[in-house]
């Protein structure tokens, strides 16, 4: 997917030097935007391995979504992407399934606002609202609306929570035959969450397409706060005082020359408890030496949404250069 290469590049090259809350610090640029048509194959990166174990835990994510559990107890069978921030009953403040699935219908409005009732399909027996199941009744029943949005977002929840939804608000969008998608995500770990994130998302795009007779579209991404994740205290430090040289080297110079020039010249890099370097730039350098290869095919079990598991996708035709390790700043 040659729009994730330019991503990268566009955020090391454009990039400012940003500390944040993890302690690894970032080269982050603003409102980055990309888009990929699934008519061309799916959009799994190929530069760099992406299926086996990072495909499972991408895939048991998204079904997670799906299920609308706020809990990691089934999903951490599977996959421990999430168990840092869970706490010991598996429960984790974070909305995406949740409000996806249950989004909170305030009991009593104020005076003169109307909320959906129980007789609508998409209004849970608890009295939240299933946006999922908004969106493939809009689809069926109403095509052209402009309104079919799923918003992840509670800002009374958001305001407190550990880990506020990063992908907060999705946009279906008919235009002929085609069903598209734009994703809005606040903050995107280049390396090692948009990889996932956009996988997971054109999947969801083929799999309601699929459920509501349209032909899977066009993936459209934009991400608010793109970063790279570049070290923590003097790595970090030195990617600061840096980076209008490795920006002006970026410009002129082959990318394995410019990893070369980080290796030699920056101070030693840390890394996550399970040894994998918070330092992202070396890595994704690799990775913009790497030509695309093409793109598989994904197949979606012909089932309602709520019914698919992990057997029902099949990805094939995929073809891949190596897998690079990337730390998880917490
Ligand atoms: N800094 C940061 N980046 C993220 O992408 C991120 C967070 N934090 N916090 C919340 C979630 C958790 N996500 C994660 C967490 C870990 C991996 C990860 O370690 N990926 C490995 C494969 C690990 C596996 O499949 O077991 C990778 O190489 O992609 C990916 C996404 C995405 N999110
Ligand atoms: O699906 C996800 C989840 C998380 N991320 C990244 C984006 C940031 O690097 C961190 C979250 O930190 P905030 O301070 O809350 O922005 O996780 C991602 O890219 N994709």
């Amino acid at each position: 997917m040659e729009q994730y290469l330019g991503l990268v590049s566009e955020t090391l090259r454009g990039g400012n030097h940003k500390p944040n809350r993890t302690g690894v610090d970032t080269i982050s640029a603003f409102s980055r935007h990309y888009e990929t048509d699934l008519a061309d194959g799916y959009p799994l990166l190929t530069t760099k391995k992406m299926d086996g174990f990072r495909w499972k835990s991408m895939l048991h994510e998204l079904l997670w979504y799906l299920s609308g559990e706020e809990h990691v107890r089934d999903l951490r069978e599977k996959t421990g992407i999430w168990d840092e921030w869970a706490d010991e009953d598996g429960h984790l403040d974070t909305a995406y399934g949740r409000f996806w699935r249950r989004y909170p219908i305030p009991d009593e409005g104020l005076p003169g606002e109307t909320w959906a009732g129980e007789e609508n399909d998409w209004v849970n027996d608890e009295g939240t609202f299933d946006q999922i199941q908004y969106v493939l009744d809009q689809l069926e029943e109403n095509p052209n609306s402009r309104r079919i949005v799923v918003n992840a977002w509670h800002p009374a929840n958001a305001a407190v929570s550990t880990l506020p939804p990063c992908h907060y608000t999705f946009v279906f969008n008919v235009q002929g035959d085609r069903l598209n998608l734009h994703l809005t995500q606040r903050s995107g770990d280049i390396a090692l969450g948009v990889p996932f994130n956009l996988a997971a998302y054109a999947l969801l795009l083929t799999a309601i397409a699929q459920r509501t007779g349209f032909e899977p579209g066009t993936f459209a991404h934009t991400v608010v706060d793109a970063h790279v994740y570049c070290g923590e205290g003097a790595r970090g430090d030195w990617y600061g005082d840096n980076l209008a040289e490795l920006q002006s080297r970026l410009a002129d110079d082959d990318p394995l020359d410019v990893k070369s020039w980080v290796e030699a010249e920056a101070p030693a890099g840390s890394t996550d408890p399970r040894g994998k370097p918070y330092d992202h730039v070396p890595g994704l350098l690799e990775q913009l030496s790497r030509d695309p290869k093409p793109k598989p095919d994904i197949d979606v079990a012909d089932k309602p949404l709520d019914a698919l598991e992990f057997g029902d996708i099949a990805l094939s035709d995929y073809e891949s250069h190596p897998g690079l390790d990337f730390g998880v700043a917490e």
